[in-house]
């Protein structure tokens, strides 16, 4: 059977999703997505010329028939804005698909909780397919999946860091919180390929990443890295790795040697 990711009626082959902005040129973004080989792509509503499809975006250069399009509410600092950023997109006709980010601290961009809570539950309601960003809180991704969010976004350090899984063990909290309900997408603060690894072996059913990539120094080849540290991460959680030892353990015990 298939591996694929499941979030709400979609359904997807590739378990990267990939942020669309800070690529030094769009080329360069083109070729990174590419390489990647996502199908999700997520960007700022607020970046996106939406009013005057004549004037040039930073999305030109991808053919966003290929992709289903993940628009976020970057920029909001209230429930109330996220709601209006998210109902624009759709009436826009992007997706109904909305990753919720309602941003609390500008120094930290860590999300609000409450203003999270509050625009994910009315944007369920409106009929949306809701992703909210959210810190690496258990409870609150309880809260998340109870109001009907189709998957749960924890950050593992804050955007743009590169700082990778700061809490794995809240993080895997989340994970067997949410597993059977909705998908666990890590979500910022990616830094590097291990760092997906490490994520997808957690039990995660998806990363979400931009600076790692756009800011390599060649992101064309690690957005291909991320690719390949995805379906390692899978596989090796799947496989079911080897409990750690405090002591060694010969790997040529004397008692199995053939003589
Ligand atoms: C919540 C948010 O905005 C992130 O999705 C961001 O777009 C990606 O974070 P990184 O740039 O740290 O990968």
């Amino acid at each position: 059977m298939a591996d694929t990711l499941k979030i709400g009626s979609y359904e997807f082959s590739s378990r990267l999703l990939l942020g669309t902005g800070k690529f030094s040129d769009l080329d360069i973004q083109q070729q990174a997505v590419d390489a990647s080989e996502t199908e999700i792509l997520t960007f700022a509503i607020r970046r996106l010329n939406i009013d005057n499809p004549n004037n040039p975006n930073f999305l030109e250069r991808l053919d966003l028939k290929k992709y289903t399009l993940l628009p976020n509410t970057a920029g909001a600092q209230t429930a109330e804005e996220a709601v209006r950023i998210a109902r624009l997109a759709k009436a826009s006709g992007l997706c109904d698909m909305i990753k919720v980010e309602v941003i609390g601290d500008m120094r930290t961009l860590l999300p609000d909780p409450i203003g999270t809570l509050k625009a994910t539950e009315q944007l369920v309601n409106e009929g949306f397919t809701v992703l909210p960003y959210t810190s690496d809180d258990p409870m609150l991704a309880r809260h998340l999946v109870e109001v009907g969010a189709h998957a749960i976004m924890p950050g593992a350090s804050p955007i743009g860091s590169g700082l990778g899984l700061l809490n794995p063990h809240y993080l895997s909290f989340i994970i067997e919180e949410c597993a059977g309900k909705v998908p666990v997408i890590i979500d910022a603060g990616v830094g590097s390929a291990a760092d997906v690894a490490a994520a997808m072996e957690l039990g995660a059913d998806a990363v979400l990443l931009n600076t790692a990539v756009a800011g390599a120094k060649d992101p064309v080849l690690m957005a291909e890295a991320m690719k390949l540290a995805i379906l390692a991460g899978r596989k090796g959680y799947a496989a079911g790795r080897i409990p750690k030892k405090r002591y060694a353990n010969a790997s040529s015990p004397m008692e199995m040697m053939i003589e």
